[in-house]
């Protein structure tokens, strides 16, 4: 997908330190002023995946303007900064993680911005609320969205996310499915 032939990106969003929907609310309203966001998801609370023992998450999923690989790392890493999220320990917890999870069929196997998202397909904390937001989404590589989803939570044991209702402003750019 070119960014010029329109179409959105696939973005992630999570926190779980601190004041957690206002990270989540500042990375929509960064990732609007950087590429556009076309649709927001609800919000999910979610047990943590991996990492060290630590609180649960708020997650969500951002509908954004396509771009090409390395501007939607950029925006990415400026939403984390603007929430001075530090790096400590792998999948520790932090302020704010943005996720970019696909756009399109683009693949990259550049390790700085890996399309697809090695991991969304075996994470429901993305592909639930992406299920929202594009009900006939398909991961390149994985096939639809809701077998992925339907798969994950035959697992048992498996803790399904809670949806909440807070929720996040839609953005200002008008968008294909807003
Ligand atoms: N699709 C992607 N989205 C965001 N970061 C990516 C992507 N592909 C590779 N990266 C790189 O991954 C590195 C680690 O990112 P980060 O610390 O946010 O990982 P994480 O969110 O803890 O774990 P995970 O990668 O499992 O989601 C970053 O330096 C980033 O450049
Ligand atoms: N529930 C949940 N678990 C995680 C999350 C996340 O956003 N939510 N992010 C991770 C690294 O991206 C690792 N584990």
């Amino acid at each position: 997908m070119s960014p010029a032939g329109g179409g959105h990106a696939v973005v992630a969003i999570g926190s779980n330190i601190g004041d957690r929907l206002a990270f989540l609310r500042g990375a929509v309203a960064q990732l609007d002023a950087t590429l556009g966001v076309h649709a927001t998801s609800p919000v999910y609370e979610t047990e943590p995946v991996g990492g060290p023992d630590q609180d649960d998450y708020l997650n969500a999923v951002v509908l954004v303007g396509a771009a090409e690989p390395a501007s939607l790392l950029a925006a990415a890493r400026a939403a984390e900064e603007a929430a001075a999220r530090v790096r400590t320990v792998r999948w520790g917890p932090r302020t704010l993680d943005v996720d970019i999870i696909a756009c399109g069929d683009t693949r990259s196997d550049d390790p700085d911005i890996l399309l697809p998202h090695p991991r969304a397909h075996e994470r429901l904390f993305v592909c639930v609320p992406w299920l929202d937001v594009e009900p006939q989404a398909s991961l390149v590589g994985h096939g639809p969205v809701a077998d992925l989803v339907a798969r994950l939570l035959a697992v048992p044991g498996t803790a399904a996310p809670r949806r909440t209702a807070l929720d996040l402003p839609a953005g200002n750019t008008p968008g294909p499915r807003r």
